[in-house]
């Protein structure tokens, strides 16, 4: 009696919904769940069932290979990770395999700028107060739904997006992570973005193509940029400029999650500011190494070498899998595979 009651009221509403079809249904009488399958009818193939993101979240990062989590990250743990990147610039503190990174535009002109000069930070995983950020509990919530229990972080950087010198240096080509990460299957990789500030078009926000994670990895090059291109960032040859791109405006602490095939860049800095976001990869400690020869990868594969042999090599050879086993850092689970 009372289920032909609810019946009923869900016939009410189903002929509000759909007109046409609503008294139909209402006569094949709908199960929850056959009601639950007409909103989300097919399974998920991006991220698994652990009941912490919304069918919602889930189906959205399905179509578009990103999810933007608001207000993830307190202004007090980015105050304090700002303070922390101050100090690295200034060589307060040395943390040993730390890559500090300027514009090629400051780099390459006589007159550097000292902290002010630098582009980013990157492989900070010795660093234990930047490295909270890939530890966080509220990360590594939202990270498990993609890579599973046993997580590795793999790759660290702060950006520090410079005001363009007026070269459009400051901008990051398309590209997909993917490209730099000898590692799969990917889909149990994801990237965690944080906005250190206000990110919006005039200081250089993520442009994302949604959709483009469900595509394979592309032929990366540098691109034929005038003003010069940064060292390693390579973007991707031909991808369809009709695409339609999503600026993606974020608030500080505000944490984008996104697929390693997504294609994404970043526009140039417009302000006089320093644009500021906090990032980690992280992979599943399940997933395996690849031998990128014969690969796309391989371009990526012959500089990341050249810079690893030249800083740490001497005479024993470096392999791509060599600099990333020593940099990935297990942050929950078990250290399997990686
Ligand atoms: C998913 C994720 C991995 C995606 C990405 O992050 S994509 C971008 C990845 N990029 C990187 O990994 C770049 C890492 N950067 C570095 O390793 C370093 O900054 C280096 C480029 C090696 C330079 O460092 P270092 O050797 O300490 O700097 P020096 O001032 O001594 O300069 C040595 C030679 O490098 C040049 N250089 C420095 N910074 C840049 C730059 N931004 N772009 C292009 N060339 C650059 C510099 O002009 C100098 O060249 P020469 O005078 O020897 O010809
Ligand atoms: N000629 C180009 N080739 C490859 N990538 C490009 C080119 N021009 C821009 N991009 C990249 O496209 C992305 C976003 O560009 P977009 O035009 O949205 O930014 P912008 O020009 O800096 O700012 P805006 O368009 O908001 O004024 C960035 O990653 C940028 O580096
Ligand atoms: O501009 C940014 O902060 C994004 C940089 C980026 O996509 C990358 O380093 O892989
Ligand atoms: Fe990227
Ligand atoms: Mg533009």
């Amino acid at each position: 009696m009372q289920e032909a009651a609810s019946a009923a009221r869900l016939g009410t509403i189903l002929r509000h919904l759909c007109p046409r079809t609503g008294a139909a249904a209402l006569t094949a009488f709908p199960t929850s769940a056959q009601i639950a399958s007409v909103k989300h009818p097919v399974e998920f193939h991006y991220t698994l069932d652990n009941n912490i993101l919304t069918p919602e979240q889930r189906h959205f990062y399905d179509e578009n290979g990103y999810l933007l989590i608001k207000n993830l990250v307190s202004g007090e743990d980015i105050e304090r990770f700002r303070n922390q990147f101050a100090k690295i610039c200034k060589k307060e503190v040395q943390v040993p395999g730390l890559i500090i990174m300027r514009d090629v535009a400051i780099a390459k002109s006589e007159f550097v700028l000292d902290q002010k000069a630098v582009t980013k930070v990157q492989d900070f995983q010795e660093d234990e107060e930047l490295f909270r950020y890939c530890t966080m509990p509220q990360i590594l919530k939202y990270v498990e739904c993609f890579t599973g229990p046993n997580i590795m972080a793999m790759h660290t950087m702060l950006i520090n997006k410079p005001p363009d010198s007026g070269k459009k240096s400051s901008r990051h080509p398309m590209h997909q992570d993917l490209h730099y990460f000898p590692f799969r299957p990917a889909d149990h990789i994801v990237c965690a973005w944080t906005a250190m500030e206000r990110i919006d078009r005039s200081n250089g926000c993520l442009v994302v193509l949604p959709g483009t994670h469900k595509g394979s990895l592309k032929q990366h090059d540098y691109p034929d940029w005038e003003g010069g291109v940064n060292k390693m960032y390579h973007g991707v040859r031909d991808y369809n400029k009709n695409l339609p791109r999503v600026h993606l405006v974020m608030e500080k602490g505000d944490t984008v999650f996104f697929h390693p095939l997504l294609i994404h860049g970043s526009g140039m800095n417009r302000t006089q500011g320093f644009r500021k976001a906090i990032s980690c990869h992280y992979a599943s400690a399940g997933c395996h190494y690849i031998d990128v020869k014969g690969t796309s990868q391989e371009n990526i594969e012959k500089e990341v070498v050249e810079i690893a042999q030249r800083k740490y090599g001497g005479s024993t050879p470096i392999t791509l899998k060599d600099t990333w086993m020593v940099r990935g850092r297990l942050v929950k689970g078990e250290r399997t595979n990686l």
